[in-house]
């Protein structure tokens, strides 16, 4: 659960505004977008801004249920009922976040639906108990429609209980603002960092599944504010992580070179 002051975030469109009335009009949310591109970030901004607390759940190929709705433990020779995060937000009236929600497992539907149409209902098959949520509590999940998810997907059933959100990597000049503040670097860095993102993304179709995201971006500027020669810092943060193949890391390392010789 985090709280407190409200994370920084530049907005690329409308989406402070449509998800400020979803919230008030209790309607849940679904985020699409490739990695690293501001998704988290917006809901801890939302959250903040609308004073709820928030419960992220980075989901995984293993997640069940009853990780979300909780499970009894054993604890001094005794069993006792654990909530898992899905149902403390929902008992607080919180925003719970499911990120990458299509990794998690099929069972998990069974509880997300009656929770994201207008039932707005949790049912906790293992206590008996049926829980409703208040008018604060709001469900958002993500994805990164990517092709490795094109055969997860999600299911329409699913998708239409969502207003639906994509996002993208931000316009030069907003992106170039978002890097310079994130990292402190100066205004003219951070636009031809951002120059060289767009000229490595146009080679992504070649051979490498996501491009460089608005992440890798502040973390090579950051490297950079700390001293690293530049070409160091693009190697570490921007291309060493979006490939493992040595010589398409070479390929990239001369795009690099005609941005920062
Ligand atoms: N619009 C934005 N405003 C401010 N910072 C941003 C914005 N977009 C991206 N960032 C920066 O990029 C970083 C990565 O963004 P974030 O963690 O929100 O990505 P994400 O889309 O949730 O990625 P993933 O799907 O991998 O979880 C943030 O920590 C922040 O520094």
């Amino acid at each position: 659960m985090e709280t407190g002051a409200i994370p920084h975030y530049q907005a690329q469109a409308q989406e402070v505004t449509l998800f400020e009335h979803a919230f008030r009009r209790q309607l849940p949310v679904l985020l699409k977008g490739p990695t690293g591109c501001g998704k988290t970030r917006f809901v801890e901004h939302m959250a903040a801004k609308l004073g709820r607390p928030l419960y992220t759940v980075a989901c995984h190929d293993d997640l069940s249920a009853a990780d979300l709705v909780g499970r009894h433990l054993i604890g001094d020779g005794e069993t006792y009922w654990n909530d898992g995060p899905l149902t403390r937000a929902v008992r607080e009236g919180a925003i719970c976040y499911l990120d990458e929600v299509v990794e998690a497992r099929k069972d998990t539907t069974v509880i997300l639906h009656p929770l994201s149409d207008n039932r707005r209902i949790l049912p906790i098959e293992r206590t008996g108990e049926t829980l409703h949520a208040p008018p604060e509590f709001m469900l958002v999940v993500s994805y990164n429609p990517g092709y490795q998810n094109l055969l997860k997907g999600m299911k329409p059933s699913t998708r239409q209980r969502f207003v639906a959100l994509r996002f993208d990597y931000p316009q030069p000049e907003l992106e170039a603002r978002i890097v310079a503040q994130e990292a402190g670097v100066d205004d003219k860095l951070a636009a031809q960092l951002v120059k060289l993102a767009n000229a490595l993304r146009v080679l992504k179709e070649h051979d490498l599944e996501e491009s460089a995201s608005t992440r890798l971006l502040v973390y090579t500027a950051t490297l950079m504010q700390d001293g690293f020669e530049p070409q160091a810092a693009c190697r570490a943060a921007l291309v060493e992580p979006l490939t493992d193949d040595p010589e398409t890391v070479e390929a990239l390392m001369e795009v690099v070179q005609t941005f920062f010789a």
